[in-house]
C-alpha cells in the first residue's frame, strides 16, 4: 500500500498556475505569426506548467474542433470561427492560444494543422497513454464499452472489479480483472491512467493499489477526496458540481435580462425615486 503522505485532491483543487513573465495578454497580442511552441525560447514544459487549468480544458475543446475542421479539409480559420465553434469568446481564445505562443497572422487567421500540433503537443497527446479502469459497475461499463477513447490516445487496457461475478467476464472485449492484480497488471501493461468508478468506500484503496502500479494520473468518479503521493495528479468528476455551475450561469443570466429590463439589483426601479 502507498502511505497516506501526498496532497489532497478534490473538485476544490484547483491547481493554481500562473502566466510567466512576459506571457503577453490577448489584447496586447502581436498579429504577426509567432514560432510555434518551444521555438521562441520557452521551453514547452515551463510553459505548459504555466497554463491555466480552464485554459487547458478549452485546448481540449479547441482540438475537438479544429481535428473536425482538418477532416473537412480546412486549412486556415480565423479566431471568430473557431470561437464560435468552441462557444468560447474570441479574446479568451487568443489568449488560450498566446500561450501555445501562437498568435495566428491578421487576415489569414491560424493555420488548423499547426494548431492541432501545437495543442496536442502542449496536452501531451503525441503519445498514447493507457487507461485501467476500476469498478465495472454502470459507469465502468459504459467507459469501457466506450470506443471514443482509443482514437484520441486513451486505449482502455486494463479492467478491475471485486465482484467475483465480473472476473474474467469481458466488457468492451477486455476481461476483467481482480483489485488484488492492479499492481502488477498496471506494472506490466504500463498503465499510466487509472478510472476510479466504485464506490465511495472504496475508492482510497483502489487508488493505493493503482499508485503501486505506477499510475501516474488518476480520474476519479467517487465523491471522495483522495490522498496522493506528490507525483500523482487526480482530476475528480463530479457531475453535480458541473450542474451547479450551470445552474449558477443561467441564474446569472436570468438576473443580467431582468437588469437589462430596466431593473436594478434584480428590482425594478421606478425612475421617479432614483437619485439624481
Ligand atoms: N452512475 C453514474 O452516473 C455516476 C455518475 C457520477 C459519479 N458516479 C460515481 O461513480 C461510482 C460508480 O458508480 P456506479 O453507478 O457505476 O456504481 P455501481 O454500484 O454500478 O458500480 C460499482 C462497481 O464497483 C465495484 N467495486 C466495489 N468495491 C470495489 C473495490 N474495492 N475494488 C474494485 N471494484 C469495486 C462493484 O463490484 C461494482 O461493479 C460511484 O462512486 C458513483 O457515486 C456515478
Amino acid at each position: 500500500m502507498v502511505a497516506q503522505r501526498g496532497r489532497r485532491n478534490g473538485a476544490g483543487a484547483a491547481h493554481k498556475r500562473t502566466r510567466p513573465p512576459g506571457t503577453p495578454d490577448a489584447d496586447n497580442a502581436p498579429t504577426a505569426e509567432m514560432p510555434a511552441v518551444g521555438e521562441n525560447g520557452a521551453d514547452p514544459e515551463v510553459r505548459a506548467r504555466a497554463i491555466p487549468e480552464a485554459a487547458v480544458a478549452r485546448l481540449a475543446v479547441y482540438l475537438r474542433v479544429l481535428s473536425a475542421m482538418a477532416e473537412q479539409g480546412s486549412t486556415t480559420v480565423s479566431s471568430e470561427e473557431l470561437s464560435s465553434a468552441a462557444g468560447v469568446n474570441s479574446a479568451k481564445l487568443r489568449k488560450d492560444l498566446s500561450y501555445l505562443g501562437s498568435y495566428g497572422t491578421r487576415g489569414v487567421g491560424y493555420e488548423v494543422e499547426v494548431l492541432v500540433g501545437q495543442i496536442e503537443r502542449t496536452l501531451g497527446l503525441t503519445r498514447q497513454h493507457k487507461v485501467a479502469v476500476v469498478g465495472i459497475g454502470n459507469l465502468g461499463h459504459a467507459l469501457a464499452n466506450y470506443g471514443g477513447f482509443p482514437g484520441r490516445g486513451f486505449p482502455v487496457e486494463a479492467l478491475f472489479d471485486i465482484d467475483p461475478d465480473l472476473i474474467g467476464v469481458p466488457v468492451g472485449g477486455l476481461p476483467v480483472s481482480h483489485l488484488d492484480d492492479i499492481p502488477r497488471v498496471c506494472t506490466e501493461r504500463q498503465i499510466s491512467i487509472g478510472v476510479i468508478a466504485t464506490p465511495p468506500a472504496a475508492a482510497q484503496s483502489v487508488c493505493d493499489r493503482l499508485v503501486a502500479g505506477g499510475v501516474q494520473c488518476i480520474l476519479n468518479f467517487a465523491p471522495v477526496v483522495l490522498q496522493v503521493p506528490e507525483h500523482v495528479e487526480v482530476r475528480k468528476v463530479d457531475l453535480a458540481v458541473e450542474l451547479q455551475i450551470l445552474s449558477f450561469h443561467v441564474a446569472r443570466r436570468a438576473d443580467n435580462a431582468e437588469a437589462a429590463a430596466g431593473g436594478v439589483n434584480g428590482h425594478v426601479v421606478d425612475p421617479a425615486v432614483m437619485p439624481s
